[in-house]
């Protein structure tokens, strides 16, 4: 568990950060969210000792951050920024394990978590570990920056921006991949975004700030459908908010007995799938399936009465 204690970053008359307070639970990603200027990079550096705070505390697993020398604590911790700060000069598999070469791992040990990261972000390690950085495209490049920053099973995993240099469709990808990866190896992570898309598709929790403070924290559905501020309801987007929250909701949560014509959906799918099934075949309901059998239908009226059902 991370607790953050009223940490404060002022320079001069200037506060970036203004007394956040929030607990990160062991195993979750954090998503925080927030327009430029609002503090969210500040917050992120005060947690690795890259800034110091000026006031406030960290604690990871109970232990404060300011009693550990910081080059150890950011050993347990990792970090992944945009750009991915690669070793230019040296290998993928180099890179990956640069850490755990710091931390003096056996090199059959480095070699094998190389390879069982560069398997997991589904990049053949025989044909990637000898590559240098330069050989790799962008999405590569950053998969190879995250893994990284995974290498050592770090306690947290802060992230800043990492999927801002890439392009819509392989940023989607590149999300999915690490919402698999985190479940799998269950760590626990603070990225930083300006977009709240990212951080409704990514966040167990979102954190949203606002000039320095920290004016909401909660599930995506929370933020979605109780914003607590201006500024929330602002970044959400009022006319997608609807959208957004039947996008967090299953379809198998309104299953209903009966039938209906057409494709069907998989329960995992999303009402917002489900929604747009219907509204382009000009469905009144969709077939929902579990393990390939059929499990029932969607009808648009459920849906319509989810949406609703959101105070
Ligand atoms: N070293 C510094 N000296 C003075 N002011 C600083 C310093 N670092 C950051 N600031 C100020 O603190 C505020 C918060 O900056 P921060 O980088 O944390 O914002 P951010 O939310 O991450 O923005 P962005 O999305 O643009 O990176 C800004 O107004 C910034 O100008």
């Amino acid at each position: 568990m991370i607790e953050i204690d009223g940490i404060t970053k002022t320079y001069g008359a200037m506060t970036a950060v203004d007394a956040v307070s929030m607990t990160v639970e062991t195993g979750t990603i954090t998503v925080i969210v927030g327009t430029s200027g609002s503090g969210k990079t500040t917050l992120l550096r005060m947690i690795n000792r890259l800034e110091e705070p000026s006031a406030g505390e960290v604690r990871i697993n109970g232990e404060a951050t300011h009693s550990l020398k910081p080059h150890i604590l950011r050993r347990r911790i990792g970090y992944a920024i945009q750009g991915h700060g690669l070793f230019p000069h040296h290998t993928v598999g180099r890179n990956i394990g640069a850490v755990p070469e710091l931390l003096n791992w056996p090199k059959d040990k480095i070699r094998a978590r190389v390879d069982e990261l560069l398997e997991l972000f589904s990049m053949d390690p025989d044909a990637f570990r000898d590559r240098y950085p330069a050989e790799l495209s962008g999405g590569q490049q950053q998969r190879v920056g995250v893994a990284r920053a995974l290498a050592s099973r770090p306690d947290l995993l802060l992230m800043d921006e990492p999927f801002g240099a890439l392009d819509p469709i392989i940023r989607t990808r590149a999300q999915e991949d690490l919402r698999r990866i985190q479940q799998r190896l269950g760590s626990t992570i603070m990225l930083v975004t300006h977009d709240m898309e990212e951080a409704i598709r990514l966040g167990d929790r979102v954190a949203v700030m606002d000039g320095g403070k920290l004016v909401q924290h909660g599930t995506p559905a929370e933020i979605i459908a109780a914003p607590a501020t201006e500024f929330v309801a602002d970044m959400v987007g009022d006319v997608e908010r609807p959208l957004r929250l039947l996008s967090l909701i299953p379809a198998g949560e309104v299953v209903e007995e009966g039938t209906a014509n057409g494709e069907a959906l998989p329960a995992s799918a999303s009402l917002r799938d489900a929604l747009s099934a219907c509204l382009w075949t000009g469905r009144e309901a969709v077939p929902i399936e579990r393990d390939g059998a059929a499990a029932g239908r969607v009808t648009l009226a459920a849906i319509r009465a989810r949406a609703e059902a959101h105070g």
